[in-house]
């Protein structure tokens, strides 16, 4: 089966959130593009993924010993994967851990070296501005008077 077909049917909600492949995160974010880009937080970057009909978010987390190390990031999945669908809980729908080595050049250098890239990467359902209140309050809108 396909990696898009695989998180369509989680989204669709027949099968479970599971380890989703970086290329498929890549591919769907346009590779992490700046124009994909809706919001940052604490721990990473958040980008708009576009499967055939829908929109997902893809949460790149930011490795470092400032953020977030492998054993919270396992510990976060973890916990993610128990939770059951909730109305006022955005839905997770997948998780990918991707360490690899890339030939790179470092800046000012023409000699390239071996670095290793790890990519943590947390899927969860899309949520746009105008429904983010009504999936918190359950479309209740509170009004000033
Ligand atoms: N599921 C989502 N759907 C749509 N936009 C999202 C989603 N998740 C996050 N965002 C956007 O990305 C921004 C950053 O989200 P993120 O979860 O990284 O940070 P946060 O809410 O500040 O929490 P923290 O940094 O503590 O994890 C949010 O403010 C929101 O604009």
């Amino acid at each position: 089966m396909g990696d898009g077909i695989v998180l369509e049917r989680i989204l669709s909600g027949s099968e479970k959130p599971t380890n989703l492949a970086l290329a498929l995160l890549q591919e769907i974010t346009e590779n992490f593009s700046e124009m994909r880009k809706i919001g940052e937080g604490g721990f990473g970057v958040v980008y708009k993924g576009v499967l055939h009909s829908r929109i997902v978010a893809v949460k790149r987390i930011i490795m470092s010993e400032h953020t977030i190390n492998d054993r919270l990031f396992d510990r976060e999945v973890k916990s993610l994967m128990k939770i059951i669908s909730h109305r006022n809980v955005v839905r997770f729908l997948g998780f990918c851990s991707n360490t690899h080595r890339e030939a790179i050049k470092e800046a000012g250098s023409t000699e390239l070296v071996m670095a290793q890239i790890r990519e943590r990467l947390l899927c969860f359902e899309y949520i746009s501005n105008g429904s983010l209140d009504k999936h918190i309050t359950g479309d209740t809108v509170l009004q000033n008077t």
